[in-house]
């Protein structure tokens, strides 16, 4: 077998590496001494002490050895691949004389020039033209086709960069893809510091805006609100004008003035020159709009934060720059430390909505930095598609052609074609619109996640909704960035004859059979032209969604522009085998969706195909606890003490206990045994190794519905510590930002657990503890956001202090006001496994140092501002700490309730002490008033 190295490793570095690369390439596998360690993993013996660990592939009938990690010394522990096995017993793993071809995993590609390999979720051999780019420094353009790699292309290349790193995007769902991307098999890089930003989190870390960025559904509900008697009826073309034409692109002014707007060409607006004054009339009102709805607008704010943008980072990385105005890239390039440090990369045949994206204006951002000249060499093309088989790549190449020769290019960056990997084989039908083919697509996919129907705007979709019982329909604008195995394209041209009808005009088949060529436009007066390539860009995306196969129906199977492509004979009959999804694949569906913004399909996936109902049981939460404390304590109704009594053993809630004790409620002496009585009753489902129980109340009411006590199952399974119910319920897509009502998520409250029992944190927290930690938690000090990664110490710190609150804060308000100290850590994670927090972060120096880092005054670049001193070596939350908390910015004291902190009782008091316990609530509440009064003060301070 071939034997190729991971791009992040270096053979120098590995005593005995030819010897043992000379044994696999002979397959003798003897002398290495091959074991079979896990999933694809093996491990050969490089001498006494030291193994190496690879996983063979299998590409074109020849096996491959990859080499993915020198373990040095045994210490399988510190593995990346390895997570979680403490210990490898080597004696008890037998050798492995060899590994057949056809045990090997399967490649999709692999570059026979190239020794080396790179990885991020799974591993992937960079074809000639992505590696010339991976070997390029910045700066930077890279464009490509949808599922040409330059998503893992930049990420690759953004582990070269140094110091503070920028990855930025405008979806928020593509950030939080690429972050996992990024740290799959546990990447780490001490030398650098990254941001994973959408572009609304970018701006909110230079000043959180006042209020909330304006959207299309906001703008339309106002607009159509407005409209009686207007001339201009259409709200879309109205938003894309004001963001893509009016505000976007000039970077020297907020939006452009009347005569500015007046005065653009034909070619630089989506309305005509007798439409303008109409359209900024109604910008007029626009902007008094959001101001009286307390809107922003991403564009207006970008260009006023270029007053106050610092240089903050030494590497910048923006994907689907397509995606984002001229002045909100240039207010990202503004945050570079030196100009040329950055990368691009984007498509601009994917815009689907006429924002005037061009790379020549790209291009023309760099022309007045004085060392990026012309913009020209900073530009590379990557045309091979990994993504959509080479049947789609086909038509999809033919509509680029037509786009061009109609068209011209829109600079000559864009008018290149395609070519697909070709590992994914699919098929393109076009079929008649028919009742029967309806009936019969319809029948067999519908309860399938792997069809999709795609139609061109939302008047269509009632259409659509009609005949396929699908919840996957998706107008163009929605469809962008998702993909499936097959694609249904219903009547997409047909509802716009007339358009695609211009779009074909003049183009003959035979112009189709030559390469692409960069040309101007036959048709350069043409004033609908940005309208135009809507319409064709649009169905080069809606035809690129598809992995494998396309149905495409059309009523009018007679149109111009489908000869073009090919589609000559619309099929009248259709048969297809009967696809079914599990309702597993249902939910996941579901949480992906919901994940992208696309609320519509997921809502009706849980309703329709779930069938999810919503509990009938009251929850006892901030809102209904005041009348159940009154019915309990005042009332004394002996339920309503009760209920109250469990509430509060699962909130730890000693002022409710106390006031339980005071209202001569016994149970409340025995708190324990409550606890114990407690689970029995109504967490019993929990108790088990198999979470069957608990899916089945997941199955009817979804992964986050509320019990009793107003936390989720994960919270529960949190709780309970129990391992299976956590994976399953996470795989379901629990979320697992939610808090409860001591405003704790599941991950604080497995922390908090961890500090309460030993067991807890020695035996179960590592089985879970990756499960429930959220990718990053979003904090807002100063008014700057600051994403903490969940590979920071700062985020462990931070979660375990809120963890720790309720349990920790009482005992440093007896007589003065104190706060965590360095030992309240060390106590809380002494149990807890190496695997998930390394003895080196355990240490008290280590410890110590983070806290006095992140210290309100204290010096330092990446001090993130999370605490306050309040004497020496005694630290509480910063005041003026935020934390985003279920999409809301909420103080750190309003999620966390000075109010609710009391001192333990002592049931059995001395008879000769006069009373104990009323005393020390009197000192604590002295001492809760002084912490107030401190809080409020430093609010306050500047
Ligand atoms: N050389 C390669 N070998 C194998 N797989 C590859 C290669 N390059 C890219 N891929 C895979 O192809 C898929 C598409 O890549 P990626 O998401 O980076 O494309 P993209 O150009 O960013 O697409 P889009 O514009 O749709 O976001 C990914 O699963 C990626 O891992």
């Amino acid at each position: 077998m071939k034997v190729l190295i991971y791009n992040e490793l270096d053979p120098k570095d590995i005593p005995g590496f030819s010897k043992l690369q000379a044994y696999l390439e002979n397959d003798d596998f003897k002398s290495a001494e091959v074991k079979k360690l896990g999933d694809n993993l093996y491990r050969a013996r490089l001498n006494q002490r030291d193994r190496l660990l690879f996983s063979i592939y299998r590409y074109q009938e020849q096996r491959y050895a990859l080499i993915l990690e020198f373990i040095k010394n045994h210490a399988y522990q510190d593995s990346r691949f390895l997570r979680q096995v403490s210990t490898v017993d080597e004696s008890k793993i037998p050798d492995i004389p060899l590994v057949s071809i056809d045990e090997a995993a399967p490649l999709v590609y692999l570059n026979p020039s190239q020794p080396r390999f790179n990885l991020l979720d799974k591993i992937i051999s960079f074809d000639d033209r992505q590696q010339a780019i991976y070997d390029l420094p910045p700066p930077l353009i890279v464009i490509g086709s949808a599922g040409s790699g330059k998503t893992a292309l930049t990420l690759e290349k953004m582990k070269h960069a140094v110091g503070d790193v920028l990855y930025v995007t405008q979806s928020a769902y593509l950030v939080n893809n690429a972050r996992d991307l990024y740290y799959a098999h546990q990447y780490d890089n001490p030398e650098q510091q990254i941001d994973f930003l959408s572009f609304q989190e970018f701006l909110e870390s230079i000043q959180v805006p006042t209020g909330n960025p304006v959207n299309f559904a906001a703008f339309q509900n106002w607009f159509n609100r407005h409209r009686q008697g207007h001339a201009l009826k259409d709200a879309h073309k109205l938003f894309e004008e004001f963001r893509g034409v009016i505000t976007g692109p000039a970077t020297d002014k907020s939006w452009l003035s009347r005569e500015d707007y007046r005065a653009l060409g034909v070619k630089e607006s989506i309305f005509l020159a007798e439409e303008r004054d109409a359209v900024y009339d109604v910008f007029e009102k626009y902007l008094q709009f959001l101001a009286d709805n307390t809107l922003y607008d991403p564009n207006i704010v970008s260009h006023q934060y270029l007053q106050s943008i610092r240089a903050r980072y030494d590497f910048v990385v923006v994907d689907e720059v397509q995606d984002l105005t001229n002045i909100q890239l240039y207010l990202i390039l503004k945050s570079l430390h030196h100009s040329r440090d950055f990368l691009l990369c984007g498509d601009s045949n994917q815009i689907v909505h006429p924002n005037f994206f061009s790379w020549a204006k790209v291009k023309s951002l760099f022309y007045r930095q004085d060392d990026l000249q012309t913009g020209d060499e900073l530009i590379r093309i990557l045309n091979t598609n990994y993504r959509n088989s080479p049947q789609v790549t086909e038509i999809a190449n033919r509509i680029l052609k037509i786009k061009n020769l109609r068209f011209g290019s829109i600079d000559k960056e864009s008018h290149y074609l395609v070519e697909s990997n070709g590992h994914n084989q699919g098929e393109v039908l076009f079929l008649q619109d028919t009742a029967d083919i309806r009936r019969e697509l319809d029948n067999k996919t519908k309860a399938s996640t792997r069809f999709a129907v795609i139609v061109m705007n939302a008047e269509q979709k009632p259409a659509a909704q009609q005949y396929f019982g699908t919840p996957l329909i998706f107008t163009i604008q929605e469809a962008k960035g998702l993909e499936y195995e097959n694609i249904i394209l219903y009547n997409f041209l047909s509802q716009e004859e007339a358009r695609y009808r211009e779009i074909s005009k003049g183009v003959e088949a035979a112009d189709l059979h030559h390469d692409i060529k960069y040309a101007r436009g036959k048709d350069k007066t043409d004033k609908s032209l940005e309208i135009y390539k809507f319409y064709i860009n649009a169905l080069y995306v809606a035809l690129t969604r598809a992995i494998k196969n396309l149905y495409w129906i059309e009523s009018q199977p007679k149109q111009a522009l489908l000869d073009l492509l090919g589609l000559g004979e619309a099929q009248a009959s259709l048969q297809l085998a009967s696809q079914n999804s599990s309702l597993d694949a249902w939910r996941l569906e579901a949480h992906k969706l919901e994940l992208q913004g696309k609320q519509e399909q997921a809502e009706r996936i849980r309703s329709e195909i779930l069938k999810q109902k919503t509990p009938n049981w009251q929850v006892i939460d901030t809102t209904t606890l005041p009348e159940l404390k009154q019915k309990a304590l005042v009332g004394n109704d002996k339920n309503a003490k009760l209920a109250l009594f469990e509430y509060a053993l699962v909130y730890e809630d000693l002022d409710i206990i106390n006031s339980l004790l005071k209202a001569d409620f016994k149970a409340a002496k025995q708190p324990d045994k409550g606890l114990q009585l407690l689970q029995q009753k109504h967490y019993s489902a929990y108790s088990f190794k198999k979470p069957d129980a608990v899916l089945k109340q997941v199955d009817q009411y979804g992964a986050d519905f509320r019990n009793l006590f107003n936390q989720t199952p994960l919270m529960v399974a949190a709780w309970m510590g129990n391992a299976e119910a956590i994976k399953a319920l996470v795989e379901l897509g629990a979320d697992t930002e939610k808090v409860d009502s001591n405003g704790l998520t599941a991950f604080q409250i497995a922390l908090a657990q961890s500090d309460r029992s030993e067991a807890y944190a020695k035996k179960k927290v590592a089985e879970f503890y990756l499960h429930l930690k959220p990718n990053s938690m979003s904090i807002q000090v100063d008014g700057k956001l600051v994403k903490l990664d969940k590979h920071t110490m700062e985020f462990f710190l931070l979660n375990l202090m809120i963890a720790l609150f309720y349990r920790v804060m009482p005992f440093k308000l007896h007589y003065r006001i104190e706060g965590f100290s360095t030992q309240d850590f060390i106590d809380a994670v002494q149990h807890i496994p190496t695997t998930i927090l390394p003895e080196r972060r355990k240490q008290r120096a280590y410890l110590s140092s983070i806290l006095a880092k992140n210290e309100i005054d204290k010096d330092d670049k990446h001090n993130r501002k999370l605490f306050y001193r309040v004497m020496r070596g005694a630290y509480i939350f910063n005041p003026k700490l935020a934390i985003r908390v279920e999409g809301e910015w909420v103080n750190i004291y309003d999620l966390l309730s000075i109010d609710k902190l009391m001192p333990q009782y002592e049931t059995k008091q001395d008879w000769w002490r006069a009373d104990y316990n009323a005393y020390r609530e009197k000192s604590m509440a002295a001492q809760k008033q002084a912490l107030k009064g401190l809080i409020a003060v430093k609010l306050g301070a500047k």
